[in-house]
């Protein structure tokens, strides 16, 4: 019987566990600490800030700091709202975690890109472990593991390697046009684990994935999870990490089967398992191992996020009727309307182009970005960003800017186009990160994207579903998911 059995029975009640666990005595002793730890963490920075101070932001009240202004959900407006009260730079404290808010790009690149040295890191987290997501390479420190399976996932997703891809992004996209009730997330998988999950249940295991990721996305949200500042609570979840292990072995088993057999397969890992050479020096079983946690993870990280900025095109072409028959007549002017949009006809497409960047900006599937550790103290600007700070790179106030984009809240292709009708130099995608933690798939996941968007369009007009009395159903307000990804 495992630890987490034990305590799933509904009979036994978070207090009376904690009564068991502790006794009056110990608790009594357990806040004293977790006082004394406060006081001491408290001189120790005030000693460490040599009279620089803390970057501004919303009043901190005693002991739970910001916890009660800090919402649980959609943090990114909040962090834009106080962004315009208090700058670029927002401080916030939830109990153990300093939070820093970056609401502007300059902002974010001088402190994640010019000195990433020290702005590199993640903060551990224990919902991360219990949940058995610390083998993907988001989650892992600024340490040699992380450059081991960075080092991989560079070497397979490199821009010169994106068009090794385009014949397996180019068939999945166009079977996915043929089969339009069916979902984008074949993409990912057909690329890592090719075929395979054709003749597998597909169905369960894309299941397994989506539960494990949605928990994965809710454990990036600062104060989302208790379990995070009190580290004891780990014992009341009621669920298990079994979905990961499932989810990285299963596939990959799968694939080492179909070589064993001599089947072969289309696929990143086979490919990588019958490569004799050395990747990165790595042999034997530890190569293995980090093989399947970059393919499992190239899984992960392109799942939600690509299928995020697809649900984005689809709403954005509803509610500019005018942008979508402009990019449909460049498509049928370059292609003739004789045939699809080929990966060749990219830079003839300049309002594709321009389209394709504006839904990146208009609703970035990260709108908080991936929180950057801090690894030292630092000074910037004068203010004092204490060591183990997280950084956000507030992505939604970066594309609400309004003295760089007007009327941010409307789909506008046009405003990355210069006056001749050509892509303007506004090429930085902020929903991609920053810094040496930039998003290491964003080669292949722009080629997915844009190569979806025209495609989509050279076939489809996309139109409002209709209700009951046959209205078009509006979409403006419509609802997206909470957590890190959109
Ligand atoms: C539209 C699609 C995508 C978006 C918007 C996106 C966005 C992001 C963001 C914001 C980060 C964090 C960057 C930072 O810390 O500053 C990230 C990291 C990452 N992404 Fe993506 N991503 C996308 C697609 C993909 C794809 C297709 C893959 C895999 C092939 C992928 C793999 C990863 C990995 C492995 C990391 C972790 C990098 C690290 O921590 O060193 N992503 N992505």
């Amino acid at each position: 019987m495992s630890i987490l059995d034990r305590f799933d029975k509904p009979s036994v009640s978070p207090a009376s566990f904690l009564g068991h666990l502790l006794g009056p005595m110990k608790l009594v002793v357990a806040v004293i600490g977790i006082c004394l730890a406060f006081a001491l963490s408290n001189s120790r920075q005030q000693r460490a800030q040599r009279g620089f101070p803390l970057p501004p932001g919303p009043k901190p009240e005693w002991f739970i700091g910001n916890a009660r202004q800090l919402p649980k959900g959609k943090q990114w407006i909040t962090a834009t709202q106080w962004g315009k009260e208090y700058g670029d730079l927002v401080y916030a404290r939830i109990p153990g975690k300093s939070i820093l808010f970056l609401n502007s790009v300059k902002a974010a690149n001088d402190l994640l890109e010019k000195r990433s040295k020290i702005y590199s890191d993640r903060t551990h987290s224990t919902m991360i472990d219990l949940t058995g997501w610390s083998f993907n390479l988001l989650h892992m420190g600024y340490n040699d593991e992380w450059r081991k399976h960075r080092r991989m996932f560079q070497q397979m997703f490199r821009p010169d390697a994106a068009g090794d891809y385009q014949p397996v992004q180019r068939r999945k996209i166009h079977e996915w046009l043929q089969r339009l009730l069916d979902t984008p997330e074949k993409f990912m998988q057909h690329t890592t684990f090719l075929r395979l999950l054709r003749r597998l249940h597909q169905r369960p295991l894309i299941h397994i994935g989506k539960q494990a990721m949605g928990i994965m996305s809710d454990c990036l949200v600062p104060g989302k999870f208790l379990v995070e500042t009190y580290p004891f609570l780990r014992y009341l979840p009621s669920w298990v990490p079994g979905l990961t292990t499932e989810m990285q072995s299963v596939p990959f088993e799968a694939v080492k089967e179909r070589m064993r057999i001599g089947q072969g397969s289309e696929s990143l890992v086979a490919e990588y398992l019958g490569d004799t050479d050395h990747i990165g020096g790595l042999r034997g079983q530890e190569r293995e191992d980090v093989l399947r946690h970059v393919a499992t993870t190239s899984y992960a990280g392109g799942v939600d996020t690509t299928v995020s900025s697809l649900s984005t095109i689809f709403r954005a072409m509803v509610l500019n009727t005018s942008a979508q028959r402009k990019i449909q007549a460049e498509i049928d002017h370059v292609t003739g309307g004789k045939r699809l949009p080929e990966f060749a006809d990219r830079e003839f497409m300049p309002y594709c182009e321009a389209a394709y960047r504006e839904v990146m900006r208009w609703y970035p599937v990260t709108p908080l970005g991936i929180a950057h550790t801090t690894s030292e103290d630092d000074i910037y600007e004068g203010w004092f960003i204490p060591k183990g700070t997280q950084c956000f790179p507030n992505v939604w106030a970066m594309t609400r800017d309004e003295s760089k984009y007007k009327d941010p809240d409307r789909f506008i292709p046009e405003r990355f186009l210069d006056a001749d009708g050509k892509p303007n130099d506004d090429t930085f995608i902020p929903a991609y990160g920053f810094g040496r933690r930039i998003c290491v798939g964003r080669f292949f996941a722009d080629a997915t994207v844009w190569f979806t968007l025209v495609s989509l369009l050279a076939v489809f007009d996309i139109l409002p579903a209709k209700d009951e009395n046959g209205e078009d159903i509006d979409i403006t307000d419509y609802e997206y998911t909470d957590g890190a990804i959109m």
